[in-house]
């Protein structure tokens, strides 16, 4: 004997129950079934609305009921044959108009009783079962409707009523024991002793499937539902959730008990008591693997079977010294709270007994918190108890798993993976079967939490870096080539997807969860974004709560590196070619490090000196392993460096910056390279890095930008009065000829003193074998005293300035080879 239960997604319209019926035939001629079946979608909620409007002596019900008649009729014509619809209307219609009569009766006295609510909210499954009983008849199934007021038997909790299990089995053997025929059973409804309809909360019908199973000892019960099984998140809250093939029973009890809507949480016990498997499955797609849940848990290498959450609780704390070593107290407050119908969904006290907390349902918290203040009123105004508190819009998240038993690091990984994302934990609650891990934060980081547990678990071997880029000028447009070309790779040997979540200009921005195309920028933007705003784009990139944000800033704007502590606060990493912030203010410098701490972000900007070349990261590591920086000089400048490389007094030298420009090598202002501002940067960030407080007033600059062309009011006509130049750049360049010397832009920062500047370098020099837009940087420290540690490379240009960003943000994505987390 087999129980096959239907929800109201599987019997919600024609073509459904046709499935369903196609279905239980084909059981049918496998064996002995029996069927439990639930209201038609929706109706069981649009019942509940029409007898509440009719106890307001609201007489819209009536719309309601024409409509469920409708609907009904519709049913019945199109899948019963017509021989037989005349007696399955009439039946109807006396059903219904036994409805009609209790809503006139509530409409009019305007009393609205729990029993009378039961009454009514079991229509749906009394309309429904009967309707597909005379259908599967029609179709040639030997089948009979089952009212199961007939066989299970409850206390008269109205509304959510407990089961008499003996009495109940007892009925059920008597009932369907011998029958070969297949029952169409009412799910939901139940009956006290004394005959009155009770219903057995909301999602019932798998309960009555159970009750049924584990009474006939069936060799399986199988629900039948719109989704491939339980799935390890809640689908509507976590897009990457995955199928769970089996669970123990204590497992799906754990998950539904946590929200995992699939299976109503009461249908495990009866069961579990006769060791029934229970199938989840898809009417729509029956041939899918589903899932089963049985008496041995499988033991998963994630160890974690699914995440699954209550939504909106609220916490409340009761602190006070006085509970400290006192026996009994938490006796009191479970005691006070059970007196008071409040259920506890969750408890967690510290060690020191200071603290008590636990979760509750909102509607029942100021139930509690009443309860508690009267219970422990002498201990409040003694000061034995500090305060009782309440905490309102909070979250449960649970992460469980039969495998997590005696496995050290599931915790680890559990809060590892909350406290990289910025995630608070309010409460914290392992049960000591150690099957259950479940924590309280605030409801609006309840999605993140999802995913992000989500993720650590079980698409540990695929992760989502959520992209926020600010900037699509020349180096953030080769950005997006560079995802475009990698993303892939990156997908499919290094399991990264990388996501454009967010993307922006001075004038625009577009915010999409589901991620964009890295190609049809700017384009796009200019037609469908929103006009620009830090705070909105950061509002809305926020308001995701996508784990693994991550901002970049592909700007030069100092707007924008203002606005980092925000993006920090937010818990977005960061990865900025902007020099800007680590180059302004101290203050603003170390408050960036320590906001990044504080906030447990990563903060990279490998680009801010020598482009893609991996200047930072050296320097960081020299420091971290204890060396001691006495000397850093280098030219860090790659405009000026393709310049003096290039320059040989024959082109003119205003060409040869608008050469440096056309190759990408200048900042979008090619005055900020020239006159010696880009560098000094370079170098403030450089002493800074190597442990050094210097301001940008403690360097020496010395600027190329002749006086007329410092003022000039665009780029074009800067570049028509540097020409102005061109014989003094010569004569230069002629002087230094002349001793066989060529001029090097070199920055150099020792004991305290800074300086940039042109300087007339001999054939010996270091520095003097460099070409194209080549930076390089010495590092004399304690460590390397006598030859100074070298990093030399092309130090500008589009193409390695957008891989040393990629680079960075591979290194913050947690990516195997780029897993030395200097930061
Ligand atoms: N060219 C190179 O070799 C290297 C450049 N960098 C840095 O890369 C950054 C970007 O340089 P480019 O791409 O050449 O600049 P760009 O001028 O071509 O592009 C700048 C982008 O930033 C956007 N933007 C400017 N202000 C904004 C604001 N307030 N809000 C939103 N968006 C804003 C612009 O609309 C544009 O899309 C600069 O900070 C530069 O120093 C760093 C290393 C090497
Ligand atoms: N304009 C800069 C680009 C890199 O930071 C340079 O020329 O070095």
């Amino acid at each position: 004997m087999r129980i096959l239960k239907f929800g109201g997604t599987s019997v919600g319209s024609e073509d459904a129950i046709r499935k369903v019926l196609k279905l239980i035939s084909r059981k049918r001629e496998e064996g002995r079934i029996q069927v439990v079946v639930s209201a038609f979608r929706g109706v069981t909620n649009t019942l509940q609305q029409m007898v509440e409007e009719a106890s307001d002596g609201n007489q819209t019900y009536r719309d309601q009921l024409k409509a469920i008649e409708d609907r009904h009729i519709e049913i019945v014509r199109k899948l019963i044959g017509v021989k037989e619809q005349s007696t399955v209307l009439t039946e109807l219609k006396v059903l219904l108009n036994e409805l009609d009569d209790v809503l006139h009766g509530v409409s009019l006295t305007h009393e609205l009783t729990a029993r009378t609510r039961d009454f009514v909210l079991g229509f749906g499954e009394r309309l429904s079962a009967y309707i597909i009983s005379k259908a599967l008849k029609s179709s040639g199934v030997e089948a009979e409707y089952v009212d199961a007021r007939e066989m299970i038997v409850t206390n008269d909790d109205f509304g959510n009523a407990r089961v008499l299990i003996a009495k109940t089995y007892e009925n059920i053997r008597r009932r369907l024991g011998k029958s070969d025929t297949v029952g169409v059973i009412t799910g939901f409804i139940s009956s006290t002793e004394n005959g009155e309809t009770t219903t057995l909360g909301r999602g019932g019908s798998d309960y009555t499937a159970s009750l049924v199973g584990a009474a006939l000892n069936a060799e399986a019960i199988e629900i039948w539902t719109d989704v491939e099984g339980i799935m390890t998140a809640d689908p509507r809250k976590v897009g990457r959730h995955l199928p769970i093939g089996s669970l123990s029973y204590e497992e799906a009890m754990e998950l539904s008990h946590f929200g995992a809507e699939v299976i109503y949480p009461p249908t495990i016990h009866p069961a579990m008591e006769m060791a029934i498997p229970i199938y989840i499955k898809n009417t729509f797609k029956p041939g899918e693997k589903g899932t089963v849940i049985t008496k041995e848990a499988q033991i998963v290498k994630s160890s974690v079977k699914g995440i699954s959450s209550i939504d909106n609780v609220t916490l409340i704390t009761l602190k006070g010294s006085g509970m400290v070593g006192v026996s009994g107290f938490a006796a009191r407050i479970f005691t006070a709270l059970a007196d008071a119908k409040v259920n506890i969904i969750m408890i967690t006290q510290a060690s020191s007994e200071h603290t008590v907390c636990f979760a509750v349902l909102p509607d029942q918290a100021s139930r509690a918190m009443q309860a508690l203040g009267t219970h422990f009123r002498r201990e409040l105004e003694e000061g034995v108890i500090d305060e009782i508190k309440e905490e309102p819009n909070c979250s449960i998240v649970a992460a469980v798993g039969e495998g997590m038993k005696r496995t050290p690091g599931i915790s680890g990984r559990f809060f590892r993976s909350l406290g990289r994302n910025g995630i608070n934990v309010r409460a914290i609650a392992q049960g000591s079967s150690e099957r259950n891990i479940s924590v309280v934060v605030k409801n609006n980081d309840l999605a993140k939490t999802l995913n992000t547990i989500h993720d650590a678990f079980f698409l540990s071997e695929i992760k989502s870096v959520n992209l926020f880029l600010i900037g699509i000028g020349l180096i953030g447009s080769k950005l997006l080539e560079l995802f475009q070309r990698q993303a892939d790779l990156l997908y499919e040997k290094h399991n990264i997807e990388l996501k454009l979540c967010g993307i922006a200009n001075s004038r625009n921005y577009m915010i999409k969860e589901e991620g964009m195309p890295f190609t049809g920028w700017p384009d796009r933007l200019e037609s469908e974004g929103t006009p620009m705003s830090l705070n909105a784009f950061l509002e809305e990139a926020d308001e995701l709560n996508l784990p693994n944000s991550l901002f970049i800033d592909c700007t030069a704007s100092e707007e924008v590196s203002d606005f980092y502590p925000e993006v920090m606060k937010a818990n977005f990493s960061l990865v900025t070619a902007n020099k800007k912030a680590n180059s302004g203010p101290l203050k603003r410098y170390q408050e960036l490090q320590e906001l990044a701490l504080e906030y447990n972000v990563m903060y990279l900007y490998e680009t801010n000196v020598g482009a893609g070349l991996p200047v930072v990261k050296t320097l960081k590591e020299q420091v971290l392993a204890g060396d001691e920086i006495t000397r850093i000089e280098g030219v860090l400048s790659g405009t000026l460096s393709y310049i003096f490389n290039t320059y040989n007094g024959e082109i003119p030298f205003s060409e040869v910056v608008k050469g440096a420009l056309q190759k990408g090598y200048t900042e979008p202002d090619p005055r900020e390279d020239l006159n010696g501002m880009d560098v000094a940067r370079k170098l403030l960030i450089l002493a800074r890095e190597a442990g050094f407080e210097v301001e940008m007033s403690d360097l020496v600059i010395e600027n190329l930008v002749p006086e007329p062309a410092r003022e000039a009011d665009s780029i074009d006509s800067f570049f028509e009065k540097l020409a102005d130049f061109d014989d003094d750049f010569k004569k230069k360049y002629d002087e230094a000829a002349s001793k066989g010397h060529r001029l090097c832009y070199i920055a150099r920062y020792e004991k305290g003193e800074a300086t940039v500047g042109l300087e007339e370098i001999d054939a010996d020099h270091p520095f003097s074998g460099l070409s194209g837009s080549d930076n390089i940087i010495a590092f004399h420290t304690m460590h390397y005293r006598d030859t100074p540690l070298v990093v030399k490379g092309p130090g500008a240009g589009a193409e390695v300035t957008a891989g040393g960003i990629l680079a960075d943000i591979l290194r913050i994505s947690n990516v195997p080879a780029f897993s030395n987390k200097i930061v």
